[in-house]
């Protein structure tokens, strides 16, 4: 199995907080994003940089900038929103678009209903954001539709991945690399990650 478990303290602390039931929404969300700007210190470790030369205040030095605006951040709407402040603290000038796709309660399959993007060409990085990596069949879908539009070098950036999950993007999308902050246990039989967080959308926005 191919994946990328972000492993540090702060991470464990702060993802136990956001998986206890008691935690509400503000701090749910001030978690989320905490969590993928964790994530994303490792997970953009792919992206470009270039040389450049500065002066210091004593002499002048070879430096080195980010390629930022070659970088386009997808959120899967909706949980995925809940990541993208976080990433965008990190890199500034990237490019953000939005795909809604829900999961279907009864059937499980993935259903879009929406999907704007700015320009991807094949020197893009795109980094996919969606905390829940279940079934699998939601970003197996995004990222079907992101090839569809050009993109080539793809980062899957989740909170918490199942070994289901993880096992059906690495068999259909296997050059898509996975960052997680954990890979839990199994799914439940209505496809719910456990011991997981329960739905990340419906805690995020006080849906249920
Ligand atoms: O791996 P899967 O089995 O596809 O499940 C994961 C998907 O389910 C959740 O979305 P949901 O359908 O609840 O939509 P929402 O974000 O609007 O709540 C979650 O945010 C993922 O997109
Ligand atoms: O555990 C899960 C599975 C799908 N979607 C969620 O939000 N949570
Ligand atoms: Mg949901």
């Amino acid at each position: 199995m191919k994946i990328n478990v972000v492993e540090h303290p702060l991470i464990k602390h702060k993802l136990t907080l956001m998986r206890r039931k008691d935690t509400g929404p503000k701090e749910f969300r001030e978690l989320l994003k905490e969590i993928t700007l964790l994530i994303a210190y490792e997970a953009t470790r792919h992206i470009e940089i270039f040389e450049t030369e500065i002066e210091t205040p004593l002499e002048k030095t070879k430096g080195y900038f980010i390629n930022d605006k070659d970088v386009v951040i997808i959120p899967i709407l909706r949980a995925g929103l809940g990541m993208s402040d976080g990433i965008l603290q990190l890199l500034p000038n990237a490019s953000v678009g939005h795909i809604g796709i829900y999961r279907d309660p009864k059937t499980l399959e993935a259903v879009e209903y929406y999907a704007k993007f700015p320009k991807i060409t094949e020197n893009s990085i795109v980094f996919v954001l969606d905390p829940m990596l279940a079934t699998g069949v939601s970003s197996v879908k995004a990222l079907d539709i992101l090839k569809k539009n050009g993109a080539k070098n793809i980062i899957l950036v989740t909170l918490i991945a199942s070994p289901e999950g993880t096992e059906k993007i690495n068999k259909e999308h296997p050059d898509v690399i996975i960052y997680t902050a954990s890979l839990d246990q199994k799914l439940n039989s209505k496809g719910y990650i456990l011991p997981g967080l329960g739905d990340a959308g419906d805690r995020l926005f006080r849906t249920k």
